[in-house]
């Protein structure tokens, strides 16, 4: 019998593995370390202690065997491991899934390539849907509603994934941006970090709430910049998730931010957080990308300068507020405005 295939057995690829069993839907999850899978103890520690494991849910750490009959592969590795995983899946010589579905969010740190990229480029012609939103692991294993972005550009297989996928807790909304989804949920995480270093410093809301709204112009601005529809930066696949991850504490990459601000070496505030902070990596990639296209990107900037250039995180702040105004586009702007 065929089956979906779920890589990357993380907080994200777990939660979601945990949900398609949940809607009666043959899943298998994949992990590349058998000493870090979830479910070996009947329940989903180390990543969900005390969450029993689904009994519909295999978990294996090999990935050839899993992959035979699967008929979706849904993706959630940390991003700078994908095209490792994407060069694996094609050596296995095993049929094209129907659909690859695209969960994880970032860009490639040494091209900065979108992730939509990197899977068009390792696997041609296989329909690719990306399913982004705010959305914690948490949150959707605790059975809470959810509502997300599905992107692909063919509408038949986009159609087909949504119905298998959405339920009473999951809604979903289609697209066919798949490039402005995908640098959505990339940018959103530095500009997630930003909020965070914020409140690390005790700036305040209404200074959390100005960063979020600038943060959303700029985001519209790269992700337009770089390919994307400008209504995706506004919906959840954009102002969205960057508000959940801006304003939760159960965000990594607003933890991160937080703990910067608090005074905290990268390094330590990483080893803090133990889990993937993918803004990190994306910081860099994206401040390269800015530069390249010229475009106004001045909090991605100070982040980036916090996080690879030693900037202190006061100096930084000050920088955003008593930078000209020359670039600061309004968000949207109204055709007859020019
Ligand atoms: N956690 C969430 O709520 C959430 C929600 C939406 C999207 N995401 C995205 O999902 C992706 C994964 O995040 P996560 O929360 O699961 O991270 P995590 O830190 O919980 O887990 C990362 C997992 O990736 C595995 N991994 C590392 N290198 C690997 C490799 N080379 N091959 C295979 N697996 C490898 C690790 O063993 C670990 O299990 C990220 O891109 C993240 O932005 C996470
Ligand atoms: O914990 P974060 O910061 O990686 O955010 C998780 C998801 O991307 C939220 O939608």
């Amino acid at each position: 019998m065929s089956h979906w295939l779920v890589c990357g057995a993380g907080h994200w690829g777990t939660a979601l593995a945990v949900y398609l069993a949940g809607r009666a839907i043959p899943t298998q999850l994949w992990g590349h370390r058998r000493e870090h899978l979830p479910g070996m103890g009947g329940d989903l520690a180390p990543i969900f202690p005390g969450v029993p494991l689904p009994a519909s849910l295999q978990i294996t750490a090999e990935l050839e065997p899993a992959l035979t009959d699967a008929e979706v592969w849904l993706i959630a590795v940390p991003s700078h491991a994908l095209r490792g995983l994407l060069r694996r899946l094609r050596g296995s010589m095993v049929p094209s899934p129907i659909a690859l579905v695209l969960a994880s969010k970032g860009l490639e740190l040494d091209t900065g390539a979108r992730l939509d990229e990197v899977v068009a480029e390792e696997f041609p012609g296989v329909p690719l849907l990306v399913l982004s939103g705010p959305s914690f692991a948490q949150d959707m294993l605790a059975g809470r509603p959810l509502a997300m972005t599905l992107a692909g550009r063919d509408d038949d297989i986009r159609e087909a994934i949504r119905q298998r996928l959405r339920s009473a807790q999951l809604r979903l909304y289609p697209s066919a941006d798949v490039a402005g989804v995908c640098l959505a949920g990339a940018i959103k995480n530095v500009l997630a970090i930003a909020a965070g270093i914020c409140d690390g410093l005790g700036l305040g809301e209404s200074a959390r709430a100005a960063l979020i709204t600038r943060g959303l112009a700029e985001l519209q601005r790269i992700g337009t910049a770089l390919g994307g529809q400008p209504e995706t930066f506004t919906g959840l696949a954009g102002a969205g998730d960057l508000i959940l991850t801006a304003s939760s504490n159960l965000s990594r990459n607003r933890r991160l931010g937080v703990a910067l601000g608090q005074g905290l070496g990268l390094e330590a505030a990483r080893a803090q957080i133990g889990e993937e902070v993918e803004g990190v990596r994306s910081s860099r990639a994206l401040y390269g990308l800015a530069l390249r296209l010229g475009v106004e990107a001045p909090i991605s900037e100070q982040v980036y300068r916090v996080l690879y250039q030693g900037e202190s995180p006061q100096r930084a702040s000050v920088a955003l507020m008593q930078r000209g105004l020359e670039g600061a586009a309004p968000i949207m702007p109204h055709r007859d405005m020019g």
